[in-house]
């Protein structure tokens, strides 16, 4: 299988990087709060390669994008460069287009060791839509900026999923890596396919997406031993075995019947097919006059509650098939870990990894967020990705499109 070259083989290309301007693409789309960015994971990570190159004397100029046309989240990226300085020993300045003649001043204008961010590039008519990586590199965007930089560095693994000008337009016309979270990122979330595990491979599966699990457990039951499910995917699987949960008895769009009416069949027959793989809770907790309650699975005998997690029992035999297991991957939240009352599926689920000595990458970009808010340790993870949407292209077995590019002009 063919790979991208990284920033070492950059260096190794490169006499005199003083010299050299690179053009860095990185994922900092974040949320935003009264039209005020937030700072999340995704400055930190990327300021290690921005670090990394500014270090070595490079001139780096990043791009990066920040929500979409039309939403609250549609901000310019002047704000993200107080966020990004703080884990950074150097300035980052700022240029309020993505490109012509006034960003080429400002970055024929930059020294050794400078950092430059351009403009949010959805602001750029050329970034959207998405088309044919060649019908991107022929832009004005790619071609103008293209003139006045060295090599381009995608570093955005969790925008790769996206055929956009800053994206796919460049490596077709520079000489182009992979910066180092794309690196990472990009090993961790292809390993449950290429990697060799001696032991157990388990995967716990929820969240709310039916469509994303199936298609996960399609892609990936070759190479899993065991999938251990809850969330509101878990209960529409709890659902085809006849057991009366997987409704939303509380709210009048109901997500799981809208779910079940798409996906009921598929989901029986993922069961049938794969039942000595599949793990279903065996206790649900719901609210029970503010308070958590909990039932076991077998005296559900009417459609009554909304669960939000899985019971005690059912999390304590899921912490124990971590313990044994070589590997462990995580999509998708066990339950509402939002509400404290209802985060102790995932939570002991993510504690048991912890413990334990296997491989582990956690996905998801909402599931992730529970590592931070009960203070556990990210260092106890072999990867915690800052991915969603391309997490879950990984593990459907999708090509990324921004890889792909980056792969074949390798060759
Ligand atoms: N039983 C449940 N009822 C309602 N919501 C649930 C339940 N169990 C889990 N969730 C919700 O699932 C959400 C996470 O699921 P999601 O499908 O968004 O997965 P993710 O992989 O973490 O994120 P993303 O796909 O957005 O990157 C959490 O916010 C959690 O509150
Ligand atoms: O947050 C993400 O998943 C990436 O930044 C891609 O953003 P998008 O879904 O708006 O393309």
């Amino acid at each position: 299988m063919p790979s991208f070259d990284t920033i070492d083989t950059l260096n190794d290309d490169t006499d005199a990087p003083a010299e050299k301007r690179v053009l860095l693409r990185v994922d900092i789309n974040s949320p935003v709060s009264d039209g005020i960015v937030q700072d999340n994971r995704r400055f930190e990570r990327h300021a290690r390669t921005i670090q990394e190159l500014s270090n070595a004397g490079y001139h780096t100029i990043l791009l990066a994008h920040q929500g979409r046309p039309g939403g609250d989240a549609f901000i310019s990226l002047e704000g993200h460069t107080a966020v990004l300085e703080k884990y950074l020993d150097c300035e980052v300045n700022f240029i309020d287009d993505t490109h012509g003649k006034r960003v080429a001043k400002a970055i024929n204008a930059t020294e050794s060791g400078d950092v430059l961010l351009l403009e949010n590039t959805r602001m750029c008519e050329d970034e959207l839509p998405e088309a044919d990586p060649n019908i991107k590199a022929n832009t004005a965007f790619v071609q103008s900026l293209s003139k006045h930089v060295d090599a381009y560095i995608n570093d955005a693994y969790s925008s790769a999923h996206r055929s956009h000008a800053s994206l796919v337009g460049f490596p077709s016309m520079l000489p182009s890596y992979a910066g180092r979270v794309m690196e990472t990122e990009y090993h961790a979330n292809t390993a449950i396919g290429q990697k060799e595990f001696d032991g157990t491979v388990v995967m716990t599966l929820g969240g709310t997406k039916a469509t994303d699990v199936i298609d996960v457990i399609n892609n990936l039951a070759g190479s899993v031993d065991r999938f251990l499910l809850d969330g509101v995917v878990g209960e529409l699987f709890l659902r085809a075995s006849n057991v009366p949960v997987g409704f939303d008895i509380t709210s009048e769009t109901d997500r799981y019947d809208a779910q079940w009416k798409h996906n009921s069949k598929v989901i029986k027959s993922i069961l049938t097919e794969h039942s000595d793989q599949i793990t279903l809770a065996s206790d649900l907790a719901y609210n029970e006059a503010g308070e958590r309650a909990e039932i076991a699975v077998d005296s559900i005998i009417e459609k009554s509650v909304s669960f939000m997690d899985i019971g005690t029992t059912t999390a304590e035999s899921y912490a124990e098939v971590i313990r044994d297991a070589d590997a462990v991957f995580v999509k998708g939240a066990l339950g509402v870990f939002e509400t404290e009352a209802f985060a102790k599926g995932t939570v002991r689920v993510l504690e048991a990894i912890a413990d334990s000595n296997c491989f582990s990458v956690v996905g998801g970009g909402d599931t992730s967020r529970a590592i931070g808010m009960y203070d556990m340790n990210r260092a106890d993870f072999d990867h915690v990705s800052i991915a969603g949407g391309a997490y879950i292209r990984a593990l459907t077995g999708q090509p990324l499109v921004g890889v792909e590019v980056l792969k074949s002009e390798s060759i």
